[in-house]
């Protein structure tokens, strides 16, 4: 019998990326939720429907600088109005008392009781005391923004689970919402390991790099508001054993980047298995981070949920490419945020591909016509770090073709 194992044979064993996907949302975990200052809040996932305090606007707003007068005096003929006072934004309602008069109003001020109509001061000429229009015709509540014309007091002004932007700020500060729930973040730790990994500030020796994927992690996470704990581990068992242990008790989240293929020191998945974390598939139909190990641990003490541990392939891209494939869709689920990603591009040219796994694909993105379109950019292989620098995105092909032909469209995963 033979031991060699075709391309096809091969893959067979493989988790393919949807069953990925799958098997990663079914284990997103709920963080719990924590109250944090307004102003602190974009980017996280509120976890309280925001209500109108009041009426939005909460009075007859005017909305033009001008005179506000009655309509029935304006219908009747009346074109020259005695000017009985100014009505201030940030003033006390006043009363027209004779409504063949009118009342200066401003821009943000209520508007005057008796009422009905502003004209702009463009529109006017004001003399000794008197106001005077050249006008045909009005429109009842013309220039005057209606109490409750946007939104009515309880109405929900923000459902919870939305994701905050600058437009959400506005409107906590314009309700008085000077605190708001959102979802809690999970602990995270980045761990690198390998013996021939040194510090960034340090001088490799010749068989020695920079231990460059951690940080690249630590950056992908910000871009979450998730604020990761890095360390790192030398290729020993046992250390790994009793470090790995006591992050599994500190920690929600385990982020690896290495040890995970067939080397003699690849000992993440064995040292995990021996900390009773549940593999839920290692090896994805993909290149690059075919590697790419999933599991969790159950917790059954107090309240605390399970353990996450996402143990990426060392190689830099591998470990870029499925945090944002993987990572990213299981946090977003996990803080309760129905955000698919639904990014996709057209590829610019011709691009072939043998093996019968998904391609993560380096392009560079360009708008035409409305269009995004995707140019491939070359590469050495899921080790040539560098190379990211002169992408935007990846574009997932599909696992089932070879030949991809200028103008098909493929889903996108952006890191701009
Ligand atoms: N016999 C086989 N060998 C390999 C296979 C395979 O299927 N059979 N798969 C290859 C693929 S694909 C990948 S991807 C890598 C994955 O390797 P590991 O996850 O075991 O990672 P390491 O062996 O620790 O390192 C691989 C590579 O990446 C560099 N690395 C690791 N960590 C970092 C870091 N924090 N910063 C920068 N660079 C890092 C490391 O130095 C190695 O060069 O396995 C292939 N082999
Ligand atoms: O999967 Mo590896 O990432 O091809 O190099
Ligand atoms: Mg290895």
């Amino acid at each position: 019998m033979s031991f060699l194992h075709t391309q096809e044979s091969y893959s067979m064993n493989l988790t393919t990326v949807k069953e990925a996907t799958t098997i990663i949302l079914n284990n997103s975990v709920n963080f719990g939720i924590e109250e944090v200052d307004f102003i602190n809040s974009v980017g996280r996932v509120l976890k309280e429907d925001i209500v109108a305090d009041r009426d939005f606007p909460p009075f007859n707003r005017v909305s033009m600088d001008g005179i506000a007068i009655a309509e029935e005096a304006f219908n009747k003929g009346i074109r020259s109005f005695k000017i009985e006072g100014i009505q201030a934004a940030g003033s006390p309602q006043l009363t027209l008392k004779n409504t063949n008069n009118c009342i200066e109003a401003m821009t943000g001020a209520m508007l005057p009781i008796n009422s009905d109509v502003v004209i702009q001061y463009e529109l006017l000429e004001i003399k000794d005391g008197f106001a005077t229009v050249n006008l045909d015709t009005v429109k009842s509540f013309q220039n005057i923004h209606k109490k409750g014309l946007d939104r009515k007091q309880n109405d929900v002004l923000i459902p919870k689970n939305t994701l905050i932007s600058a437009a959400e700020i506005g409107v906590f500060a314009t309700v008085g919402k000077s605190k708001v729930k959102v979802a809690k973040q999970p602990k995270v730790i980045i761990v690198s390991t390998g013996n021939e990994l040194v510090e960034v500030s340090e001088t490799p020796a010749e068989y020695q790099i920079r231990r460059s994927n951690v940080y690249t992690l630590v950056s992908l996470l910000e871009n979450l508001q998730i604020k990761a704990d890095t360390a790192h581990i030398l290729d020993d068992k046992k250390t790994l054993e009793t470090k790995i242990a006591s992050f599994l008790n500190e920690y929600d989240v385990l982020l690896f980047s290495g040890a995970v293929s067939k080397g003699k020191f690849d000992f993440i998945p064995e040292v995990l298995d021996n900390l009773d974390v549940e593999k839920l598939f290692h090896k994805v139909k993909q290149r690059p981070g075919k590697p790419f190990w999933f599991g969790k641990k159950t917790v059954v003490e107090r309240s605390r949920s399970a353990k996450t541990v996402f143990a990426f392939p060392g190689n830099p891209v591998s470990t870029f490419v499925s945090c944002l494939k993987y990572f990213y869709p299981w946090y977003n689920k996990s803080i309760g945020l129905n955000f698919e990603n639904k990014q996709e591009a057209v590829l610019s040219e011709d691009f072939y591909f043998k093996p019968n796994l998904t391609y993560f694909l380096q392009v560079k993105l360009q708008q035409e016509n409305g269009k995004l379109i995707a140019t491939p950019i070359a590469g050495k292989g899921s080790g040539d770090l560098t190379n990211l620098v002169d992408s935007d995105a990846f574009l997932e092909l599909p696992d089932d073709n070879s030949n991809f032909t200028k103008g098909q469209v493929f889903p996108l995963l952006t890191f701009r």
